[in-house]
């Protein structure tokens, strides 16, 4: 956990310091004005009706110009147990500006510090009551038991008067037993685009509840795709049972609706694929079984999709809508992460070359962001996919659309590349290990692709030049996610689109 902040006598201070150290904050490290957006205070839940409604539209306050304050009321209490919802926008940005991200803080407040969430304190707050003890909420028990029982109850929470307007509604599915939020709950460690918390991983049936932690207006796949699966009984995911929804305001006063939270069943006893694959690298194991089951999974998941959510025909207009975006993702990758500019011509070839194909796979909902951390095996269950929440630096209303099913298989490729390279980091191309991660990338991949194909009756192999081209851009993407997350490992999707593009015929 990070340094606390000791003797910050208001919130905006506290945060404006934890904030930026936070792996899913990506405002930028400097010069960045938060702004409230919502403001939500757990109380024991009022009980509603488990049903799904739209947003009200009722008028929010504005905000402009209002900083972000510590609810009194909230902290007046044993526990003062608040969901802060935060836009933050780059210095000198109108606050009107729609595309700020906002990010969801659940914080705790405590009158006397707890040891066992020392690790999880921001920091300490002067207030005219005395010093409130501020806590990461995920990580506070009588945090995790509201929230949860807002889902196990399908209730209703929101902002006190005289914070920004916003509420927040638990649902869960129909059918679904309630979760115990009594239950000892623990947060996932190791690096998340979000924050996921096991609730009652010591008895049956235990929950993994996800905070969202950048929120944007709208549907989240991760919640509507999984959703969709439980009410057809695939078992290829984990099941949905519950979800939290709610209403905040963007900067300049525009109200958004959007889901905050999803929970879902927690698949016990799985280790997920990174670790197995990263493990058999390791020890100098094949991988090529399993890389063969995790393509039969990826397939059945995909037939699943295609039956229970809009597909749509490729045409040739899908096809130069396919090379239009490449063509902008491209650009993006080049703006973003300098060391590509080398690869711009050559790149631009590649994606040139999807305009022209005569046919394509029909397009239907994705994962959209398929790798092997995205994958849970165990003997019980075999292959599950998680997170069908997209590519998190990709926006939310474009992470919905029907998309070739490929995109799932070329991003699994570059996992499989990613497992056996990133632990020969640095090493020249030609070194007996490189060349043996290699091999073993090799071997996976193909495994995977034959596993896909006899479970999907279409081999991925025979769309080879768009396989190509949606590699291309994984890796183009992979490249910008390094250079902003993990710069020591740039070099594996930069070896990466050197390789791609050096072909001089497709494979
Ligand atoms: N339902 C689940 N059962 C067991 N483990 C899970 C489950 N969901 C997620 N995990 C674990 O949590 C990790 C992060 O989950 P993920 O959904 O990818 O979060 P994020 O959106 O933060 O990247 C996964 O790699 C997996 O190890
Ligand atoms: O899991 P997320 O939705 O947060 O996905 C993001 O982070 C991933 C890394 O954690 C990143 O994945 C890349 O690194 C993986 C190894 O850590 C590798 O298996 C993937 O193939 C590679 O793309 C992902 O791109 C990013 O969106």
């Amino acid at each position: 956990m990070n340094e606390p902040v000791t003797g910050a006598v208001d919130i905006a201070g506290l945060l404006a310091s934890w904030l930026p150290r936070q792996r899913w904050f990506s405002a930028g490290h400097g010069g960045v004005s938060l702004a409230p957006a919502g403001q939500i205070t757990l109380v024991p839940p009022v009980p509603a009706p488990s049903v799904v409604e739209p947003a009200t539209g009722e008028i929010p306050l504005p905000t402009e110009g209002r900083p972000v304050v510590a609810p009194e009321a909230a902290i007046r209490r044993r526990v003062g147990i608040v969901v802060h919802l935060i836009s933050a926008l780059p210095a000198g940005q109108p606050a009107s500006d729609a595309g700020a991200a906002t990010y969801q803080v659940p914080l705790t407040y405590r009158s006397e510090p707890v040891a066992e969430l020392a690790h999880a304190l921001l920091g300490e707050l002067r207030t005219p009551d005395g010093v409130r003890y501020v806590y990461d909420a995920p990580h506070d028990p009588d945090f995790v038991a509201a929230w949860t029982e807002l889902i196990a109850s399908s209730s209703e929470a929101m902002s006190e008067a005289g914070t920004p307007r916003s509420r927040v509604r638990g649902v869960r599915r129909a059918g679904e037993a309630p979760p115990d939020p009594h239950r000892p709950a623990k947060v996932l460690s190791g690096e998340q685009s979000n924050t996921s918390i096991i609730v009652g991983a010591d008895g049956a049936d235990p929950v993994m509840i996800k905070l969202f932690r950048v929120l944007q207006s709208g549907r989240n796949p991760d919640v509507v795709v999984p959703g969709a699966l439980a009410r057809a009984g695939n078992e290829r995911v984990p099941r949905l049972v519950g979800w939290v929804e709610g209403e905040w305001v963007q900067p300049g006063g525009q109200p958004a609706w959007g889901h905050l939270s999803a929970a879902a069943e927690f698949v016990a006893g799985s280790a997920d694929g990174w670790r197995v694959a990263t493990g058999a690298v390791t020890n100098g194991e094949t991988f090529a079984q399993l890389s063969a089951q995790l393509g039969a999974a990826t397939a059945a998941v995909h037939a699943a999709l295609a039956e229970v959510l809009p597909t749509r025909p490729s045409t040739s207009l899908t096809l130069a809508a396919l090379a239009d975006h490449l063509r902008q993702r491209l650009n993006w990758a080049l703006e973003a992460a300098p060391a590509l500019s080398e690869y711009a011509d050559a790149a631009g070839e590649v994606v040139d070359q999807v305009r022209h194909l005569s046919e394509a796979p029909d397009l239907q909902i994705v994962h959209g962001d398929l790798h092997l951390g995205q994958a849970l095996y165990s003997e019980a269950r075999g292959w599950v996919l998680l997170d069908f929440e997209g590519e998190p630096l990709r926006p939310l209303a474009e992470r919905g659309d029907p998309d070739l099913a490929l995109r799932d298989v070329a991003g699994m490729l570059r996992s499989f590349d990613y497992a056996a390279r990133h632990s020969v980091l640095g090493l020249a191309d030609d070194d007996p290990r490189a060349l043996a991660a290699s091999t073993w990338a090799g071997e996976c991949r193909e495994a995977y692709l034959t596993g896909y194909a006899a479970e999907a009756g279409r081999d991925p192999r025979q769309d080879a030049a768009l396989l190509r081209a949606l590699e291309l851009d994984k890796a183009l993407y992979e490249v910008v996610y390094e250079t902003r997350h993990r710069p020591g490992w740039v070099e594996v999707p930069l070896h990466a689109v050197g390789r791609l593009l050096a072909k001089s015929s497709v494979r």
